[in-house]
């Protein structure tokens, strides 16, 4: 430890305190591994199926693994789940687990685990290790590309099936989760007597468009996006359109944006709030308006939550590595929207870390 603390004026256990919780800091990969290492063992499920506290030993038997666990492993399981009870996924009195509400989210088809599957894959890992190559050396727009000889994310997912779909059920959690609350808590966003279509910008496995279609189905939704990905859309998913944002978007009363903005820097975002607003300006003797469902950094429903505004923080590193995208703050969307030429907008809700907000042409 350097001299100035050493021997200085902060007492040993301050000092003591401070390099456990660096280190944990630093170690915090080990518990990301340990995480994804019970998920491909299948220790939620194993937990989920036994209906009650699981003992160590009864949860070695049930893991659905090709071999039984080999005995000498048992230990090694019960030193597995240690950070990972500590951490809130499990509790574990006496060796007896149970699945807490975020262990839950574990569960095949919970919301989490494609988001594992994506995050924590070491393909998707390798821009990473680049960042601080990228600061000082690097002329690549992204760490990402960086790595991929200049391929961009999109162009890469094509390429890799196992993350695209890991991609894919990231976004269908997500947008399963948010259009529930949309339906139930926002009705008035789609009730307004001039609303009759909506276009999903971007709009990938059709999620949105199909929730939001079964609870208003005279509300005629579409789903836009690239047009390979719209082209895997089975019939059911709605009225699809394939194309780029930055060209022209399907002319619509509302056009959602979710998650689109934070992946692009503020010229690009310009070039697709252009079109979109150009999209609900069509009729003049009618309203229009666009809603974005994006991060705004610093609102006030994250600012007293230490797990929302770290949440935030993470996608804003992720969208710069892997984009040059970043999640913005209110004024930033301000002068977006401004800058689009939209003449006002409202932020109209929270969703975690996310918000509902609408931007009138
Ligand atoms: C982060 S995903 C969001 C998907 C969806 N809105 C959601 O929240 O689940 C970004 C989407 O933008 C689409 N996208 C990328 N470039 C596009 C373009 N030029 N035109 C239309 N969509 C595009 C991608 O294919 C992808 O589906
Ligand atoms: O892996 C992701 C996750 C998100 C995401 C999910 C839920 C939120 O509340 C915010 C962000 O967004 C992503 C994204 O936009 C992207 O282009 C790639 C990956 C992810």
């Amino acid at each position: 430890m350097s001299q100035d603390l050493v021997g200085g004026s902060i007492s040993s256990d301050e000092l003591f305190e401070a390099q456990a919780r660096a280190r944990n800091f630093a170690f915090s990969y080990i518990v990301s591994m340990a995480l994804k290492c019970i998920v491909v063992l299948g220790v939620p499920d194993a937990i989920h199926r036994h209906q009650g506290p699981t003992s160590l030993s009864d949860l070695a038997s049930s893991l659905p693994l090709p071999l039984p666990l080999h005995h000498s492993k048992v230990d090694a399981l019960r030193r597995l789940m240690r950070p990972l009870v500590h951490a809130g996924f499990f509790t574990g009195e006496d060796h007896y687990y149970s699945l807490t509400t975020m262990g839950k989210l574990l569960l095949p088809g919970g919301s989490l685990s494609p988001f594992i599957d994506l995050h924590l894959d070491p393909k998707m890992m390798a821009q990473w290790g680049m960042l601080s190559s990228w600061f000082l050396y690097s002329s690549d727009p992204v760490p990402f590309e960086m790595v991929r000889d200049g391929m961009s994310f999109w162009e890469w997912l094509e390429k890799a099936p196992d993350q695209k779909k890991a991609f894919r059920g990231v976004m269908i959690e997500d947008s399963k989760l948010v259009a529930r609350v949309l339906v139930s808590e926002c009705r008035e966003v789609f009730e307004e007597s001039w609303v009759e279509s909506l276009v999903d910008v971007g709009g990938g496995g059709g999620t949105m468009a199909v929730e939001i279609a079964k609870t208003f189905p005279k509300l005629k939704c579409t789903v836009f996006d690239l047009p390979r990905v719209v082209a895997n859309l089975k019939e059911g998913d709605g009225e699809v359109v394939g194309g780029s944002m930055f060209e022209k978007v399907p002319p619509a009363d509302i056009v959602l944006l979710k998650l689109i903005l934070h992946d692009w820097d503020d010229e690009k975002c310009l070039e697709i709030l252009k079109c979109c607003r150009e999209a609900v300006s069509q009729d003049d003797k009618k309203k229009g308006k666009v809603i974005v469902i994006d991060m705004v950094m610093g609102h006030k429903a994250v600012l007293e939550n230490h797990e929302l505004c770290q949440v935030q923080y993470c996608f804003d590193l992720l969208m710069l590595v892997h984009f040059n995208g970043k999640e913005r703050n209110e004024k930033e969307w301000q002068s977006l929207f401004m800058a689009a030429g939209f003449s006002d907008y409202k932020i109209i809700r929270s969703l975690g870390p996310k918000c509902l907000i609408e931007a009138y042409p």
